[in-house]
């Protein structure tokens, strides 16, 4: 079998040309746009290039949008301030702090302090709660973003043998969660799972999240398996690749994702529709 390409490049501009329409309405009918306040702290150089991807995006859309570029050496006491701040300002519907954080800074206690209504990210305990309980708020955007590109297999979830590869709290606990509510049976991998390679055998759908270049050989892959990339890594060429070996993956699965153009774009699709929701549009 030669996989079929979920192209999430193609797919999150399908998105955002229906989110620009929907603000173009808002707007006609006199109401405010949506807006959304990006929080970057340092100089990461991979932070910024995602902060800039965002903000584009956002103005694509029509969306208002601000980033708030803050020094390496600010205190949690300042970043909990701003947060205050953009939570009681009505031209804001969505907050985003972008990870990871210095090492001063209390991440758990930023998140909390976002109020759940703005906490576009879906990282607030109360909306994860909400996903874990079959009732979704705002839902993480990395998972959501697979989510939508799965439902364009055209093929159902339902009882099919999930593995997510991936332990973490922004994308393979709130991935393993969703495919739950769509009634998958899941098994979550982490670096401490007996032999890896014969659970991913056996997943219909193989969802991998661990930052590691091409971790995945072609060999784990069942015939006709979905395969969903989620990560970003320089090879030793500096190229963009993912966790998994593209081409010898392809070459069992019935679909996958490319990385470049797979799972990064619906991230930020995924963004543009949660800070839709939080609007109330
Ligand atoms: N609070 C918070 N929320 C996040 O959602 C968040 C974060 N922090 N910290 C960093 C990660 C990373 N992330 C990406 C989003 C889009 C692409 C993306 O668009 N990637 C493109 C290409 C990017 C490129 O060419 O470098 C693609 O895969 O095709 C990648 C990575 C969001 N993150």
């Amino acid at each position: 079998m030669t996989a079929k390409i979920l192209d999430g490049k193609a797919i999150a501009a399908e998105i955002r040309g229906d989110i620009k329409t929907r603000v173009a309405a808002l707007r006609d009918a006199g109401q405010r746009p949506p807006g959304l306040a990006v929080v970057l702290i340092g100089e990461d150089p991979a932070s910024q290039v995602y902060v800039r991807n965002k903000d584009k995006a956002c103005t694509e859309v029509g969306f208002h949008s601000e980033i708030h570029r803050l020094p390496t050496t600010t205190s949690q006491t300042e970043l909990l301030a701003l947060v205050d701040r953009l939570n009681a300002d009505p031209k804001i519907d969505g907050i985003l702090v972008q990870l990871p954080l210095p090492p001063q800074i209390d991440a758990e206690a930023v998140i909390e302090r976002i109020d759940p209504a703005k906490d576009v990210d879906g990282f607030h305990p109360y909306n994860v709660g909400r996903l874990v309980l079959r009732m979704p708020k705002l839902r993480s955007c990395t998972p959501k973003g697979v989510m939508t590109l799965l439902a364009r297999t055209g093929q159902g979830l339902e009882g099919l043998d999930a593995v997510v590869i991936g332990q973490s709290n922004i994308v393979g606990r709130p991935m393993a969660l969703e495919l739950l509510a769509a009634r998958c049976s899941i098994t979550v991998c982490h670096s401490r799972t007996k032999d890896l390679a014969a659970k991913a055998r056996g997943a219909d759908l193989l969802v991998v999240a661990i930052g590691r270049a091409e971790f995945v050989p072609g060999d784990w892959i069942k015939e006709g398996a979905i395969v969903i990339d989620v990560g970003m890594n320089r090879n030793a060429a500096g190229r963009l690749v993912g966790d998994v070996d593209f081409a010898a993956c392809a070459e069992r699965a019935a679909w996958i994702t490319p990385v470049p153009g797979g799972v990064g774009p619906m991230t930020i699709a995924s963004l543009l529709e949660n800070t839709l929701e939080a609007r109330g549009a």
